[in-house]
């Protein structure tokens, strides 16, 4: 079966306030063309692979783009998101009315948590677990929330330098049980629980630069891997993982912060089996 994801297409994207590192002194500094031919190219490369739903951008709300942030996408069940900050909070009724017109179950956590879906809540590829990103823009009261609602573990995981502000920008579930994350994103109690969940073999750290280049904001699709740029050593090391690579450049929407997997949203995602336990 072909993965399905969503993109929202950037009429009305651009850099209007900031609210991330990334964001300063962007601020009005984005070309819409360009960021139009970045977005078919992600759009183009993903779609050979895997089927693109689009769901129009609306104006006022520039963010939309990133669509990774809508909510968290559970078989049928849709925990929409609740902004931290109020430039994006008028993207839940958007992405709430697309859901709904969907067929999904459309949940929602306790309104005082903040909550930004797929850009902090990650489905691991190879155990049935849940990993959650807090400390910038997620409330960490939303990993036993979302285990209560869906039933399912979740690993909190504690992020500490502000340009990796979302969890999606440090950090990504490879198929497989592969895990690509950039360590220093995290407090030395988080790098320790990633260590302990995923064995050696299937960890790999990604350097500063490659971090920087948002090389863990990547898209996953069976053996296919889609980020904005990866330097030799971690192409080789994808390749030699089994991973086919597709480098395809976002600069236009890193001025706002994200890069290849916030640009999409995977709506078929599915619960995997609990591991058995040893008899
Ligand atoms: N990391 C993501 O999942 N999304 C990128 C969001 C960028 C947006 N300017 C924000 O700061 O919320």
């Amino acid at each position: 079966m072909r993965d399905r994801y969503l993109m929202c297409s950037p009429e009305h994207f651009e850099v209007r306030y900031v609210i991330n590192p990334w964001m300063q002194g962007n601020v009005a500094l984005s070309r819409n063309d360009l960021a139009w031919r970045q977005w078919h190219g992600l759009a183009e490369a993903i779609g050979a692979v895997a089927e693109v739903e689009r769901i129009a951008g609306e104006p006022g709300v520039p963010d939309m783009v990133f669509t990774a942030n809508a909510g968290l996408v559970l078989g049928n069940t849709f925990v929409l998101s609740h902004f931290r900050h109020a430039e994006r909070q008028p993207e839940e009724a958007h992405f709430e009315k697309w859901f709904r017109q969907q067929g999904f179950q459309v949940q929602r956590l306790a309104p005082q948590l903040a909550f930004e879906g797929a850009g902090d809540a990650l489905l691991d590829r190879g155990q049935a677990l849940l990993w959650l990103g807090h400390g910038h823009r997620s409330s960490a009261e939303c990993a036993p929330a979302l285990a209560s609602l869906l039933d399912i573990e979740v690993e909190p995981l504690r992020l500490v330098d502000a340009r990796f502000y979302h969890l999606d920008t440090c950090l990504c579930p490879l198929e497989g049980g592969y895990l690509l994350y950039y360590p220093a994103a995290f407090d030395a109690d988080s790098q320790a629980r990633i260590v302990a969940r995923v064995p050696a073999a299937r960890r790999i750290a990604v350097t500063d630069a490659d971090a920087l280049e948002f090389a863990c904001n990547a898209v996953n699709s069976g053996h296919h891997v889609f980020l904005n740029r990866a330097s030799d050593e971690l192409a080789r090391s994808l390749a030699a993982h089994g991973f086919t690579l597709h480098q395809t450049p976002l600069g236009e929407f890193m001025k706002a912060g994200g890069s290849a997997k916030c640009l999409t949203l995977k709506l078929n995602e599915l619960r995997r089996p609990a591991a058995r336990a040893a008899a």
